[in-house]
């Protein structure tokens, strides 16, 4: 028999509250677990083969002193990946997630026995100070690819999967495409990145001024803006985030950057929003608003600002946890516990 939405959502509700605890004490775990059984449209939840994938790309932008380190770590740091010392290899490892590292963009040739998936679209965008910082084809591309990626991972049997990104520079990118989805003064938007002071956080604020003012035609079309601000791992994350609700697959969002990756699919289709878990909220300034303009519920909030996924690594096993308890655990009829007084 062919059960209602309605009905199935009842369903996991009621197995939700006949869990043997007081109604609701399991907090977030709970909305988690709803999420997951009504995506996977069970009663009988799974989460297979996690995956998390980085997405590094270089910026143009990165030449305009708008970050506290030099572009050139953005290699640097894929080769750590590579290495398997990094943030997010130590968390991926102790939570038994997959990673795999993608080469959107970064402006260096990898060429050791150890290489990332190469979906490199160019050598890092134009600076968008003054010009668009990717052509439409790339952008184009970018979303083919971030497509493609994800449905080599599904094919894996994973249902679950994190985005997270490697960029000098991608804070400021992200920064423009969240005051223009959103309508915001781009002062709301912008943070201290990797660690700016409050003179280099002055001087990126009116870099990226300058850069709106610049491209002041662009209007709020999602592709446009992207195309325009960059950068190739954002416009790719983009994509695979799309695809990976295509996919009916759990959505894993990370920190400000991923963040704006998915404010950017929403906005192209906001039933996106049924797949996402927001796993941590970045220190990054923006983050905050940005979530609260997504109605977003973030499970973490431990005031780091790496990227990388970490976020969707250290968020992972509570996530877990909710579909572990909602399968697991006893109901007050099958524990034979009495149930709340009037
Ligand atoms: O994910 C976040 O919330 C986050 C906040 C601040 C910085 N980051 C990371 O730092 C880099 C971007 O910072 P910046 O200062 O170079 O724009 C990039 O590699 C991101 O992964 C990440
Ligand atoms: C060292 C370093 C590691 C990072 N991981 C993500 N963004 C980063 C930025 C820097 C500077």
């Amino acid at each position: 028999m062919v059960m209602s939405q309605t009905d199935l959502e009842a369903q996991i509700q009621q197995k939700i509250d006949f869990k043997t605890k007081p109604a609701g004490s399991l907090g977030m775990l709970e909305h988690i677990a709803f999420q997951i059984a009504n995506v996977q449209q069970t009663l009988s939840p799974e989460l297979s083969k996690p995956h998390i994938v980085v997405f590094a790309g270089s910026h143009g932008i990165a030449k305009e002193g708008v970050s506290a380190y030099p572009a050139e770590v953005t290699a640097q740091m894929v080769l750590n990946f590579l290495n398997g010392g990094a943030a997010i290899n130590v968390f991926a490892r102790q939570h038994e997630i997959e990673l795999v590292i993608l080469d959107a963009g970064v402006d260096f040739v990898f060429e050791n026995d150890k290489k990332p998936v190469d979906a490199k679209v160019g050598f890092g965008t134009q600076s968008f100070l003054a010009a668009e910082a990717m052509t439409a084809e790339q952008c184009a591309e970018c979303f083919t690819s971030g497509a493609a990626i994800v449905k080599d991972i599904r094919e894996t049997g994973c249902n679950v999967i994190g985005f997270g990104e490697m960029g000098i520079g991608n804070t400021s990118s992200a920064a423009v495409i969240m005051s223009k989805l959103l309508d915001l003064p781009i002062a709301e938007c912008v943070g201290k990145g990797t660690g700016l002071d409050a003179t280099q956080l002055e001087n990126k604020l009116s870099v990226l001024q300058n850069a709106l003012t610049f491209h002041e035609q662009v209007g709020n079309d999602p592709m446009q803006i992207l195309r325009t601000f960059g950068g190739f791992e954002i416009a790719m994350m983009c994509g695979a985030m799309l695809e990976a609700h295509r996919q009916n697959m759990i959505v894993l969002v990370d920190g400000f950057i991923a963040s704006v990756a998915f404010l950017a699919a929403f906005k192209m289709n906001n039933k996106i929003i049924e797949n996402a878990v927001f796993c941590h909220q970045s220190d990054e300034k923006g983050h905050r608003l940005l979530l609260q303009k997504l109605n977003a519920n973030p499970v973490l909030q431990l005031n780091m600002r790496l990227g990388e996924g970490t976020g969707c690594a250290v968020a992972y096993p509570l996530i877990k946890s909710a579909v572990a308890f909602f399968n697991e655990m006893a109901s007050f009829d099958s524990a034979q516990v009495s149930q709340k007084t009037a």
